[in-house]
């Protein structure tokens, strides 16, 4: 059983990202908690059950049309679950699903699960993904501010076509920190790599890295070692 399964949203945590659990062992040195990507895991519920590392978990259970692999049937109703396991610290909600996108054939809805996950003492990341580029300034400020307030941090990660886009996403996290916003921002892509270690700077709350960066869940991401480094030299 996990000794600490609390995430501290005033400080900047790094995930461990993976759909395999069994890999908590080697992210121990480094990683703050294990974002369980349940949507890229055979049997997600099974291998919760049986998790018995150090590290806190973040449950994420993305569903297709926002870039991860999972059908809508019963999707919300695994998180739920998952909310229940002692280990688990935090669930990633996207925006869309809060502001009530249909969620398919689910017992639970989007209100319902965000309660559940409190009642359990579980956090709520609020999250939105642009997979083909990054938005104006302005959306930007919107959707951190938005996703900020649907959950207990805000999470955006777009993607940067250009170091000009990689910047704004940077400006906007510092714009969303300095207003008392909790956020996390990351850009994906080769241009957008670099805001994964320069973020925490301006008040990024999260960061994701593969164990091995052949096992990337995001475009752009570096390896967890090395992503460590660079958030504690920077920091
Ligand atoms: O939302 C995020 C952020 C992410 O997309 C990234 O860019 O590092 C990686 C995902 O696993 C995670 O759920």
């Amino acid at each position: 059983m996990p000794t600490e399964s609390t995430i501290d949203l005033d400080s900047f945590s790094l995930c461990a990202s993976t759909g395999d659990l069994t890999e908590e062992p080697d992210a121990r040195e480094h990683a703050d908690l294990v974002e369980f990507r349940m949507d890229l895991a055979a049997d997600p519920l099974d291998a919760l059950a049986t998790y018995d590392g150090d590290l806190p978990l973040l449950v994420t259970n993305r569903p297709r049309w926002e870039g991860g692999e999972t059908a809508p049937y019963g999707r919300l109703d695994a998180l739920a679950e998952a909310v229940e396991h002692d280990a688990v610290a935090a669930v990633d909600v996207e925006l869309a699903t809060l502001r009530g996108r249909p969620a398919g054939t689910n017992d639970i809805d989007a209100r319902g699960l965000v309660e559940h996950a409190r009642d359990h003492g579980v956090v709520v990341v609020a999250s939105v993904h642009d997979f083909d580029g990054t938005p104006a300034p302005a959306t930007l400020d919107l959707l951190l501010r938005a996703a900020a307030v649907a959950g207990d941090a805000g999470k955006l990660a777009v993607t940067a076509r250009t170091k000009g886009e990689a910047l704004a996403l940077l400006a906007a996290t510092h714009r969303a920190t300095t207003r008392g916003d909790r956020v996390a921002a990351m850009a994906m892509g080769e241009h957008g790599s670099h805001t994964r270690a320069v973020a925490p700077v301006y008040g990024s709350r999260l960061g994701y890295a593969p164990v091995d960066a052949a096992d990337a869940t995001a475009p752009g991401q570096y390896d967890l070692a090395t992503l460590r480094r660079l958030v504690d030299d920077l920091s």
